[in-house]
């Protein structure tokens, strides 16, 4: 069993031993194996206990199961018994919810469980007549209307058409083609059977965070269905109930083994990263078999994909929900596919495609609308894919006419979004990016283009006492998931990352994005920024350019059909820059020099550790010079006695008050800028004297004359605060 995927089987005994001889000896048992117990997610808090956890990352524990060990000739053999009448709700946090074997006759008490809704109280839902269980929760989330692109999308979708939808960062995508997947499950018949559930719909995501987000938030639509309480003896025991729907995640760097198994007792919707999916399907062939008659396809941020480099797993994936014609027609030429035999099984015909993203070229979407016969004639000369436009154009739409649906704003920009640059050296993008996170404290995403730009940034912000959480591929997964929970509970953290969370990450409450460097493309700049003013709240982006970077710069806003002079300069305090400076200095200082002795430590460990396991004798230098090393020797030491002097006047520095020109701090009412008013008014700045509170889109509102506005700056003003 994977460190990450621990079962509490010790819990179980104790639960066990406490139950009453009585009451055990009325209950059937059925003996089962270790993989179709009823596991569900142990519930831990968010942050807390974090550490220390040896970087398990999920526990289960099963209940009502009593762990036996039977004597047989071949020796002890273990055995668990489950206890027939009890078992646990079946609501899995992240991973979905896991459904059970399904042999349960509780089903029917679970569908009688349907609540009526009062429409009126959604009345902007109502032509969409909506499942009661989602209107539900859409109350209780408080989505009182339908965004724009679920507006335009529900209803196509609702009817049965292959929707393409593009629609600006944070626009509430997810629920486009959501909803009209669960209201369809939730209306279906299968529900009410005992029969174990076929997979309904496929949801592909680029990456792992990506689909365990949408997994929770289809999920927090579907109804909570309590454990029953049954009467009599057996009150204190709640029975089973089955979700109506059942809706998991299937993502790389988590337990395959537990992923396995939520497969083995059946889904109706999976959510999936294509890696992880083609390899589970490599080896079972029911759920490629499955794959092939589903009802709902989606491809959530597409073009992403292609960027991830899963072109062969999802080629591979999509050909299984491809008609047999159109399967040979798409692939003339191309290789033999593996399933080629396979894919002449009967597809199921009705099934729905949905490609949602928040950047589709113009092009692709006039393609897609091509007549078929085109599109067919084209593709027969074409090559492997290795464009979106070559996957789109072999997916296999059974809509003739998609409903094609852009409404993508003009240059990608998010109307509640301001946009700003700073122009500086390179050597100084720290000190830039320290004043914004000191000038402006929320939580801040800053990008950067490598991983090793991140640690090389990552303990210079921790030296100078801000909280930053590193996110990049080259971190196990548990732990990116950790730093994406911690910087989600600390108010101003700050996440250092790599293009990975361009993408779809639903963050709340993210107040600005940073692009340390300038993104690689037009579609990264959009998406980037889209981790910020999402669903109508208020956000803000900086740009930090170097000199070298111009060009780039204007070639990216070009490629979205803008003037780079759009971008307001930020204003920044260049005295206050100063100071931060001298402690950014000192902080990389610090950073290079602790870097030296733990990579010299690491060398010479390594060199030693190596020798002896080789039974080499290394040299009588080696040992002289290295000793010269040890920590008692005096080289080491005044290095240690350097560090400490630099760590001294680093944190005198950042003892010393940041004062701005002009401000007498002993005489608050004179000086060229007196701060008595705003310190009354409880409106100054904690860590820079002199300054009042406020936020950057309003400071660069503030210096801009009326009329210079840009039309994103003027609606930006018609907004409340976020
Ligand atoms: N009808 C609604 N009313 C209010 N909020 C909504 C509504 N629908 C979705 N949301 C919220 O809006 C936020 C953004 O939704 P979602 O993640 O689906 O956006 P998206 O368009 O997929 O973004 P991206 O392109 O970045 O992936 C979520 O927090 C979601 O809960």
């Amino acid at each position: 069993m994977p460190s990450s995927h621990v079962a509490k089987t010790s819990s179980i005994k104790r639960k066990k031993s406490a139950q009453s001889s009585r009451q055990k000896k009325r209950i059937k048992l059925e003996n089962q194996s270790l993989n179709s117990l009823p596991w569900t997610t142990f519930k831990r808090p968010l942050v807390a206990g974090l550490d220390g956890d040896d970087g398990i990352l999920e526990l289960e524990e099963v209940d009502g199961v009593e762990v036996v060990y039977e004597e047989t000739p071949g020796g002890k053999v273990v055995k668990f018994n489950v206890l027939e009448t009890v078992a646990s709700s079946q609501r899995e946090d992240d991973v979905g919810i896991e459904p059970d074997d399904g042999k349960d006759d509780s089903v029917a008490d679970a569908v009688e469980d349907s609540p009526s809704f009062d429409s009126s109280l959604l009345p902007e839902w109502i032509k969409f007549a909506l499942h009661p269980h989602l209107q539900n929760s859409l109350h209780a989330q408080k989505f009182l209307s339908p965004t724009p692109i679920q507006a335009a999308a529900l209803q196509p979708a609702l009817s049965g058409k292959d929707v393409v939808g593009v629609a600006q960062t944070g626009s509430g995508k997810t629920l486009a083609y959501g909803l009209p997947i669960l209201n369809q499950l939730l209306s279906q018949p299968h529900l009410r059977t005992n029969e174990k559930r076929r997979l309904q719909a496929l949801i592909l995501a680029p990456t792992r965070e990506l689909a365990l987000q949408v997994t929770s938030h289809l999920n927090a639509c579907l109804p909570v269905l309590e454990p029953k309480e049954t009467g009599g003896e057996q009150s204190a025991r709640p029975t089973k109930r089955l979700p109506l729907v059942s809706c998991a995640a299937i993502v790389g760097g988590m337990s395959s083994q537990k992923q396995r198994r939520v497969l083995d007792r059946g889904v109706d919707i999976l959510v999936a990263t294509p890696g992880r999916l083609w390899d589970i399907m490599q080896e079972d062939e029911e759920l490629s078999e499955q794959i092939k008659h589903i009802h709902f396809l989606v491809l959530d941020e597409a073009d992403r994909m292609i960027e991830a480099g899963h072109f062969a797993e999802l080629d591979n994936i999509l050909r299984l929900t491809m008609r047999p014609n159109r399967n040979d027609e798409i692939h003339e030429g191309a290789e033999e596919s593996d399933n080629s035999e396979e894919s002449r099984a009967p597809i199921q015909d009705g099934m729905q495609t949905f490609v949602f993203s928040a950047t589709l070229s113009k092009d692709l979407q006039r393609n897609l609308k091509r007549p078929k016969s085109m599109k067919r004639g084209k593709k027969k000369h074409h090559k492997p894919i290795t464009t979106l436009d070559d996957l789109l154009l072999r997916l296999d739409f059974r809509d003739p006419e998609p409903e094609i649906i852009d409404l993508s704003p003009v240059g990608g920009i998010v109307s509640t979004l301001q946009e700003s640059k700073v122009e500086c050296l390179s050597g100084d993008k720290d000190a830039y990016l320290y004043y914004f996170l000191l000038r402006y404290p929320g939580r801040s995403l800053v990008f950067l283009a490598s991983i090793d730009g991140i640690r090389r940034l990552s303990p210079i912000l921790e030296l100078l006492h801000l909280k930053a959480f590193p996110l990049h591929s080259q971190l196990e997964q548990r732990q990116r998931l950790k730093n994406l929970d911690r910087f989600k509970a600390t108010p101003n953290g700050i996440l250092l990352a790599t293009d990975i969370a361009a993408r779809g990450l639903d963050i709340p409450e993210i107040d600005h994005v940073i692009h340390y460097q300038i993104p690689r493309s037009a579609d990264a700049y959009i998406h980037r920024n889209g981790r910020t003013a999402r669903a109508m709240r208020k956000g803000f982006s900086m740009l930090l350019c170097a000199p070298d970077e111009k060009k780039i710069l204007r070639a990216l806003f070009q490629s979205l059909e803008r003037q780079d002079t759009e971008l307001s300069d930020l204003p920044v305090e260049l005295n206050m820059l100063d100071k931060l400076k001298a402690r950014v200095m000192l902080a990389r200082q610090i950073d290079t020099a602790q870097h030296k002795v733990t990579k010299a430590n690491h060398e010479r460990n390594w060199m030693k550790e190596t020798a002896e396991a080789m039974e080499i004798e290394l040299d009588s230098d080696f040992y002289n010079e290295s000793d010269e090393e040890k920590p008692s020797n005096n080289r080491q030491r005044s290095t240690a006695a350097k560090n400490s002097a630099l760590k001294l006047e680093l944190k005198k520095l950042l003892a010393q008050p940041l004062i701005v020109k002009g401000v007498s701090p002993k005489y608050i009412t004179s000086g060229s800028r007196p701060i008595v008013d705003d310190i009354l008014a409880g409106n100054f700045h904690e860590a820079m004297v002199g300054l009042k509170k406020s936020d950057a889109g309003s400071d660069i509102i503030k210096r801009k004359k009326k009329g210079n506005f840009t039309k994103a700056e003027e609606e930006w003003q018609g907004l409340g605060s976020s």
